[in-house]
Order: C-alpha cells, then structure tokens, then sequence
C-alpha cells in the first residue's frame, strides 16, 4: 500500500485549533500519514496565547533530520516559525533534502493579536524562505507585512501576489479572511501568468482559530498525494469551509474550526 506522507514544521498550540495540532488533524481526516516538527510551544487557548517557549535549534533540526532520513515526506508545510535563525534553519534543511512540494504558512500574529514571529525575522522570510515555496498562503495582514503595501482592493492584492511570485514563490494564494465586507470570501490564486478565485460563504462567527492553518495543511495534503496546486487549493477551500460551517461552539474565545466536518459531510453524501 502507497501511503501518501506529509510534514509540519510549526508552533504547538496547547489548544489544539492551530499550530501542529490543526495540521495532523487535517492530514489525518484527508487520509494522510501526518508528522512533525515543532518550532516553539505555545500555551494558548481561544482565549489567546498565554506563552511561547521556543525550543532550541539544535531540538528543530534533529527533529527534521529524524523525519527526513527515514520516513521520506511527500510534502511539507511550515507555519509559525518564531525567529530569524529558525527560518534559515529550515531553509537550508528544505535544500539540503530537495524538498519540492513546500507551503509556506508565513504565521506572524495569532487572532488574538500575540505575535507568533519575531518582527526582524520578516527579512529572513523573505529572502530564504519565499522563494522556496510551491505555494505561500499569506492572510491580507501577513501580506501587507511581507510586501510592504497596503492591501484594500482586488487591485491590491493582485499586485502584491505578483511581488511575492516575483521574490519566487511559484504559486501565491492571498487569503480573504480578514476582508471586512461581503456575503462571499475569496481567496485569490496566482500562478506567474493567472489569477484564479476560490469563493466560500462567509459566516458570521468568532470561531475561525485555526483557520489559516488548516487550509494550509489541507493544501499541503493534497500536494502531498500528487494533487496538482489547483486541485489541492479547491479541496482545501472546501474543507475549511465545511470546518467553519460545523461550529464546534467550544471555549470562551475564538473557538476552533471542526476538522471532522469535511469528512463527515462526504461519508453523509456518499452513504
Ligand atoms: N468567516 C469566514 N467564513 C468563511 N470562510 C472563512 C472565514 N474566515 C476565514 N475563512 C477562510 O478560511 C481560510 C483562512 O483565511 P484567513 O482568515 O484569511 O487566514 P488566517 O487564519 O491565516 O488569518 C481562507 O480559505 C478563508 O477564505
Ligand atoms: C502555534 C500557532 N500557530 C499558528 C497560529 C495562527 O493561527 P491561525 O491559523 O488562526 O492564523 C496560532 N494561533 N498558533
């Protein structure tokens, strides 16, 4: 048996919305053998971050290596990734192992407005890690940060996915999550020549911790399976939106998304 195979390198979220967490649990659910390595553990509830406890660079590289040498990932995610060193760390072990199917979840802040990424390591993003990504999947905040725009209109985001395809992303989706208006959220697709959008309702609702991860994730799982980025993109916004849809109602905060509702609407459709 072909066992599609896919890897996380990012934070740990203590409640288990984001980070690591949301990324095994969307692996799993899309029928992936998930693994992973973590960058920082965070005590966080949806409530907000309460710390952050990054681990030692020596601890993220032997975890890579580990993954590498043995179990041979199809793809690979990253998200939050805390500092400068740590970037190039996984930068420099993304080359040395050839990796290919790379997104790029450049997480900065958490919803509760914690910062997850060391402001100076912005830079370092840029220049080592960019232009390493098949796909990378900036929120509107996270890409005014990374292009230094200001981002309001479709003309906007047009023109910063084309800085970012430029710095050598080969694909650039901006998420419409944090647009502030319309019945519709799009997220926009770049491939270099097109832009293509992926629309979902958007739904009224303080549970949307988690979201930009697990649509990362459910990117990275169909890519991992040999999915083309267009396929991967259109299952993962169908994922997200079924998690959204199927309020879990948990926690006093910004809730988590339900990861087992994509699955759970397909088994009801095909039983
Ligand atoms: N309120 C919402 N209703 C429906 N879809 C949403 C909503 N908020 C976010 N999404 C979707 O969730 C995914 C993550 O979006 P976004 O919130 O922009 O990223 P992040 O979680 O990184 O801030 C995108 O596919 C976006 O369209
Ligand atoms: C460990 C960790 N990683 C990432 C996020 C961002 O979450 P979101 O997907 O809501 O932007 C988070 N809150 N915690």
């Amino acid at each position: 048996m072909t066992v599609s195979r896919a890897f996380t390198i990012a934070g740990s979220d203590s409640g288990g919305g984001a980070g690591i967490q949301a990324d095994l649990k969307t692996f799993q659910e899309l029928g992936v053998f998930g693994m992973s390595a973590i960058t920082a553990v965070t005590a966080q509830n949806t409530l907000g971050v309460q710390g952050v406890y990054p681990l030692s660079l020596d601890a993220l590289k032997n975890q890579i290596d580990s993954v590498a040498t043995d179990l041979k990932p199809a793809a690979i995610k990253t998200g939050m990734l805390f500092n400068a060193e740590m970037i190039q760390l996984v930068a420099d072990r993304i080359q040395y192992y050839e990796w290919e199917n790379i997104v790029v979840d450049p997480v900065m802040i958490a919803k509760g407005g914690q910062s997850l990424l060391q402001i100076e390591a912005v830079s370092a993003l840029l220049t080592t890690l960019v232009p390493l990504a098949k796909v990378i999947t900036p929120n509107i905040p996270e890409a005014e940060v990374l292009t230094g725009m200001e981002i309001q209109t479709i003309e906007d985001k047009k023109e910063a996915a084309k800085k970012l395809f430029n710095l050598g992303a080969k694909f650039v989706m901006i998420k419409g999550g944090h647009d502030i208006t319309g019945e519709v959220v799009i997220d926009l697709l770049y491939d270099g020549n097109s832009f293509e959008s992926f629309e979902g309702i958007r739904r009224e609702t303080k549970h949307t911790h988690g979201t930009g991860c697990t649509f990362a994730a459910a990117i990275t799982a169909e890519l991992s399976k040999g999915k083309t980025v267009h396929e991967a993109v259109g299952t993962a916004k169908e994922f997200i939106q079924a998690a959204i849809d199927d309020q879990l109602g948990i926690g006093g905060g910004h809730g988590p998304t339900n990861h087992w509702a994509y699955r759970k609407k397909n088994l009801i459709f095909s039983s």
